[in-house]
Formats: structure tokens, sequence, C-alpha cells
């Protein structure tokens, strides 16, 4: 009898022993887990840790449900930045390039490229050279059919004269590069370089690969005017909760451009996540001086390029009122 009752004792003493080191385990495991996460995220700086840690401990790298897919020139770095103000977005930093120069790197190459974050949000990564190029379009359908596909587009020869500035922002002496008129002749024919601002015809394979409904088409001269508009329609396409607010965009008279608010409640979002002045303006050679055109060749490319931006108007069913290309 009073070797059962301290058998029971022993058993009872065993199993508490059990429970409390089950516990223990558990508790050692969600720090280690928690104190992972701070580490990663201090690491590579690639999120709000408040965001993570608020919404519990399940983050970790997951692929994105929507890309920035193009154009380039067209405001798509200003987009990221923006749209990564909402507390539900994620988004790395650089353009990964996965789906075209990485591709042979593998899936897993490509999640661990994403930064941490939890099951409510959305991650989002942006490489405007994915529209120019059907192969990454078809790769892109078939990691996800459903993926959200957003692309921004702008005054085609703003476009040009933009990427004219970024290739040459090197070259100080004019006389050491060509010409706007021989660079678009001559380094890129003229057929290239209708082709290069020909947006139907990309957004057209890209309608051939998914549904309209997956695409949202903007322009970067409306993210310049007003960002707040363009990012409550992205905000909609994306079925986000209302984030974004008029205190998020502040017009920066010197840059000429709205640049963030640093007092904003959205602004702790983007700390880390993008690349910014310290007036909080997004840098990166944004906002260069545009070549001058001369006017002959001014007149040809808006010939040649007219018929096009009614064919991408009638594609997507809206119109863009570009400056270079109003009736006089
Ligand atoms: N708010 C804000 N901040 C910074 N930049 C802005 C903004 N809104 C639009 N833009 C215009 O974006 C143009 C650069 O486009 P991208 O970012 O797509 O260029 S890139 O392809 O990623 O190099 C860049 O064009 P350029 O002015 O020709 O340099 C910017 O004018």
């Amino acid at each position: 009898m009073f070797k059962t009752q301290k058998f029971k004792v022993l058993l009872q003493v065993t199993s508490l022993a059990f429970v409390l080191g089950v516990v223990l385990n558990l508790f050692l495991y969600n720090s280690s887990v928690s104190s992972n996460i701070r580490k990663t995220l201090s690491r590579d700086g690639s999120g709000s840790l408040s965001r993570l840690i608020s919404d519990g401990d399940d983050a970790q790298r997951r692929f994105p449900k929507a890309l920035i897919i193009g154009f380039s020139k067209c405001g798509t770095t200003a987009l990221r930045a923006f749209i990564s103000l909402h507390p539900d977005i994620v988004s790395p930093l650089e353009e990964v390039r996965f789906f075209t120069l990485n591709y042979t790197k593998g899936m897993e190459w490509y999640r661990l490229k994403m930064p941490p974050s939890t099951k409510s949000q959305i991650t989002i990564e942006k490489t405007p050279f994915y529209i120019m190029d059907r192969e990454a379009l078809e790769r892109i359908r078939e990691f996800n059919s459903t993926i959200r596909l957003i692309i921004s587009v702008r005054d085609p020869i703003a476009r040009l004269q933009s990427q004219y500035a970024h290739t040459f922002r090197n070259v100080l002496d004019p006389d050491d590069r060509p010409s706007f008129k021989a660079w678009c002749q001559g380094n890129a024919n003229s057929d290239h370089v209708v082709r290069f601002v020909d947006y139907a015809s990309h957004i057209s394979a890209v309608y051939d690969l998914f549904h309209k409904s997956q695409v949202l088409v903007l322009s970067e001269e409306a993210l310049e005017m007003d960002p707040l508009s363009v990012m409550k329609e992205a905000e909609a396409f994306l079925g986000l909760r209302a984030s974004f607010t008029k205190y998020d965009f502040v017009f920066n008279q010197e840059k000429g451009f709205y640049c963030f608010n640093m007092s904003s409640p959205n602004y702790p979002n983007i700390i880390n996540s993008v690349k910014l002045s310290e007036s909080g303006c997004i840098g990166g050679g944004k906002g260069r001086e545009h070549p001058e055109v001369d006017e002959d060749f001014f007149q040809e490319l808006v010939k040649a390029i007219r018929p096009h931006n009614e064919h991408l108007f009638s594609l997507i069913g809206k119109r863009f009122d570009w400056d270079n290309f109003k009736e006089s």
C-alpha cells in the first residue's frame, strides 16, 4: 500500500516535470524563432518588425502575390516605394529580375530574396523588364496564373528622353555623347525606338497570358501629380484595407515631385525598404534633366508613335492625356 502511494507520487512528480519541460521547451523555441526573425529583420532591414510582431510570429519569406512588371522609366521605383507604405505590403528593396536573368537559380532562391511577411501581408516584387520579355511573362504564368500585375506607362517621348538621360548619366561633356536624335536613330534604329514605346504590343502579350482583371495599368504622370489617387487605385486592386491618406505624401518643390511625409503614421513601414534622400525623396538619379528634341524629329516621333498610343487606349479602355501628343 505504502509502496503504491510512493509510486503514485513519483509518477505525479515525473509527469509534472515532463509537462514543465515541454512548456519550457516551447517557450525557448518561440523566443528563438522571434529572435531569429528579429535578427533576419535587423540584418536585411527588409520589413517592419513592429508589423510582424504585432501580427504574431508567423513571419516567413513568401513568394510575391503581385508584381510590378513595367515599364522601365515609368515611375516604377516610386510606385513600389509608395505601395510599400501600406501596412499589409512588403517588398524587396532591389529588383530581383528572377523571371529574366535569374530563373535558373530556382524558386527557392527567389523566395529567399523576399522580405519576411505575415500571412496577412502581400509581397510585391518590381522588375520593370519583365514586361518586355515574352518568355519572362510565360514563366510568371507558370509560377502563378492568378498573380496580380501592375504596369505603369508614360508619355512615350518623355520615356525615351528619360532613357537617354539615364544611358548617358555619366557622360558629362555633350560632345562625348550622341544627340537625342542620333541616339534614337543610330544606337537604336527608328523601329527599335517605336517598339520600345509601343506599350500596346507588350500589354497585348500580358493579356494573352493573364485575365484582364488581374492587370492594373497606371500612368507615371498620375503618380507624379497625385500619388494618393494612384495608391488608392492600387490598394483597391490588391484588395487591401484603406490605409493610404493625404498625410503620406508631401510635394517637394526642389525635386519637383511628391516625396514621403516622414511624420505620417505609415512612414515607419518603409524604413529600410526604400532608398531615400534626407528629405524623404526617392533617390537613385530620378528626375534627371531631359534632352532637347529637334522640332522635325519630334514631329516624326509623334507621327510614328501616335497610332500605337491609340491602340493602347482601346486595348486597356482608358486614355492618357500625354502632353507631347496633344492635338494643337
Ligand atoms: N515621386 C516620385 N519620385 C521619384 N521619381 C518619380 C516620382 N514620380 C515619378 N517619378 C519618375 O520616375 C522616373 C523613373 O522611372 P523608374 O523608377 O521606372 O525608372 S527605372 O526603370 O527603375 O530606372 C523618373 O523619371 P525621370 O524624371 O526621367 O528621371 C521620375 O521622374
